[in-house]
């Protein structure tokens, strides 16, 4: 079994809200809501990877001292098994904007139930929720 390792980050704004981003049509699972991030390529570390795509898929910079571990997630799929660690980030430089994705949006922790996410992403709600409140 191939095991992925993929970096997400819950940005948290001034209201504790929490960005997710809409995954573009022509992509797995098209149309659900994540939390930006994407592969570890080979060599990389896991926090210059979130570094990254951070930048690349909002626009953003953020200073590794920004990012604070929070959980993860492991989830099988299909073709391969997801393991995901999650950051945390309440500071970063930059508006940000869908650069890759199809929309964004603000939440609080307790209506990410309310939204379509990834199978994997649900075990990552509670411990949001047990942090920003619902
Ligand atoms: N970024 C991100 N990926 C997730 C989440 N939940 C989840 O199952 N995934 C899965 O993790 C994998 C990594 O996704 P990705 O599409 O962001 O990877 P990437 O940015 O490197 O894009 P690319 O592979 O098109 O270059 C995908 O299979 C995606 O479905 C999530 O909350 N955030
Ligand atoms: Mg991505």
């Amino acid at each position: 079994m191939k095991i992925t390792l993929v970096a997400a980050c819950a940005l948290v704004d001034a209201d504790n809200r929490v960005l997710v981003a809409q995954r573009p049509e022509g992509k797995a699972l098209a149309g659900l809501w994540e939390f930006p991030g994407g592969k570890v390529e080979p060599g990389e570390r896991p926090e210059a990877c979130l570094i990254r795509e951070l930048h690349e898929e909002l626009g953003i910079t953020v200073k590794e001292a920004c990012l604070a571990p929070l959980t993860f997630a492991s989830h099988g799929y299909e073709t391969f098994h997801l393991l995901m660690p999650l950051w945390i980030c309440r500071r970063w430089e930059g508006q940000v904007i869908a650069r890759e994705h199809k929309a964004l949006k603000w939440l609080r922790a307790g209506k990410l139930r309310d939204i379509p996410m990834p199978p994997a992403d649900e075990p990552l709600i509670p411990p949001l929720i047990d942090l920003l409140g619902p």
